[in-house]
């Protein structure tokens, strides 16, 4: 199979679909690797490695497309990648389309077969193509909110740990999931007081148990929120509704209850956001100030740590990738129910449910294509 990794064009991301491992095993089943000149550079990764792991280059963004059967790629495509992309062609990335009606009015006109590493499932009840990013992106929602807290930024100049004899930060991380988890381990080891808030009880337990009352757990309803907004300095949004958009669970209204200079980080701002007043920024201007509250909505989060971020996903996506370039995307998902979760938009139509229905758009089964 003609397998195309073009180079990233959104803001500030240094991620690859593909790291030369991965080209490796591909060419070994005797796929073609064509991979777009510097596409790995920003996350250590030169051309020089990917030739030599028998990969083609090629400098020309248009061919890199243009003679594709599969393309690998990190963010969902920008504008003018859409353009490129057409019928016949199967796209294989994030694509978080609940809160895009631009995007996924692009994906269907192009005609190509559209499958979203994020609603790809497992047999745990979990999403393995959105963990390992979720895990760098709940790392780094901690980073990113104490950087935000300093005054320089807009913030109320409040250290996370605090100094003896002056108490730490208050860090609530509302819905307690992969980024949830790893945003509270990294606020508690900086030594703030950490809530966390989550819908599911048996996640609560799970925290519970693991931290040991070292995090307080508490169930998220409209109540508990709005105790958190009082009491905080940093706020870690942080649920999922798979494929849905994200509930709006801090109105703007609410801003007025919080400390001047506390900290929002919008982690499901790929979702849409669950404040009401997140808008989705970049790592250029992460943040901005609504009523005297610090803003922080990077929909691209583990792009900024790209050497990291492109060794995890890889790891996570490779088997996925073999799949679909070994069997082709309808018997890959034919034979695997969780990958075929992935299926997003094929041939104009909207194959993914919670997408259909946040969009208003019509929703067809994709069972019929998978027989
Ligand atoms: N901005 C970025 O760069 C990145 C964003 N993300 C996003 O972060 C979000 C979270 O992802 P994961 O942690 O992997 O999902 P997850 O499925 O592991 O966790 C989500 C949690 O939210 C909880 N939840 C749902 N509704 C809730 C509510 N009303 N109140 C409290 N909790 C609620 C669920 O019970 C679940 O435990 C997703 O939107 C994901 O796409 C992930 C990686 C990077
Ligand atoms: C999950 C996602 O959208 C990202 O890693 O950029
Ligand atoms: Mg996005």
């Amino acid at each position: 199979m003609q397998i195309a990794v073009p180079k990233e064009i959104k803001n500030h991301e240094y991620r690859v679909a593909l790291t030369p491992t991965g080209a490796r095993e591909l060419v070994a089943r005797d796929h073609r690797v064509t991979v777009q000149a510097g596409a790995g550079e920003g996350a250590g990764f030169p051309d020089a490695a990917y030739e030599a792991a028998g990969a083609c280059l090629e400098t020309d963004v248009a061919k890199v497309w243009d003679g594709a059967e599969l393309i690998l790629k990190v963010k969902e495509p920008q504008a003018e990648e859409v353009a490129r992309l057409k019928a016949g062609q199967t796209l294989f990335t994030y694509l978080h389309l609940a809160a895009e009606e631009k995007l996924t009015r692009g994906l269907m006109e192009s005609g190509a077969t559209c499958i979203a590493y994020e609603t790809i499932t497992d047999r745990q009840g979990g999403l393995p193509l959105l963990a390992p990013m979720s895990t760098v992106a709940g790392r780094m929602a901690i980073q990113a909110g104490a950087h935000s807290l300093e005054k320089a930024q807009g913030g109320s100049g409040v250290l996370l740990p605090g100094v003896p004899g002056v108490a730490p930060a208050r860090v609530a991380v509302i819905g307690g999931g992969v980024v949830g988890e790893n945003a509270a381990r990294m606020a508690l080891g900086l030594g703030a007081e950490v809530t966390v808030l989550d819908k599911s009880i048996p996640r609560l337990e799970t925290l519970d148990d693991r931290y040991q009352g070292r995090m307080k757990t508490v169930f998220s309803t409209a109540d508990t929120i709005d105790e958190a907004v009082h009491e905080c300095d940093l706020i870690v949004g942080a649920v999922l509704i798979p494929g849905a958009a994200a509930p709006k669970l801090i109105t703007r209204e609410m801003l007025a209850e919080m400390q001047p200079g506390s900290v929002l980080v919008d982690v499901a701002i790929d979702q849409g956001g669950c404040f009401e007043t997140s808008r989705a920024t970049t790592h250029t201007d992460p943040t901005y100030i609504v009523d005297g509250i610090v803003h922080y909505c990077v929909a691209n989060m583990p792009g900024a740590v790209a050497r990291t971020s492109t060794q995890a996903l890889t790891n996570a996506t490779l088997p996925f990738v073999i799949a679909l370039a070994d069997k082709g995307w309808q018997q890959a998902l034919a034979d695997d129910a969780h990958f075929a979760a992935g299926l997003n938009v094929h041939d104009g139509q909207v194959t993914y449910k919670a997408v259909a229905e946040a969009l208003g758009l019509q929703y067809v089964d994709p069972g019929e294509l998978l027989k």
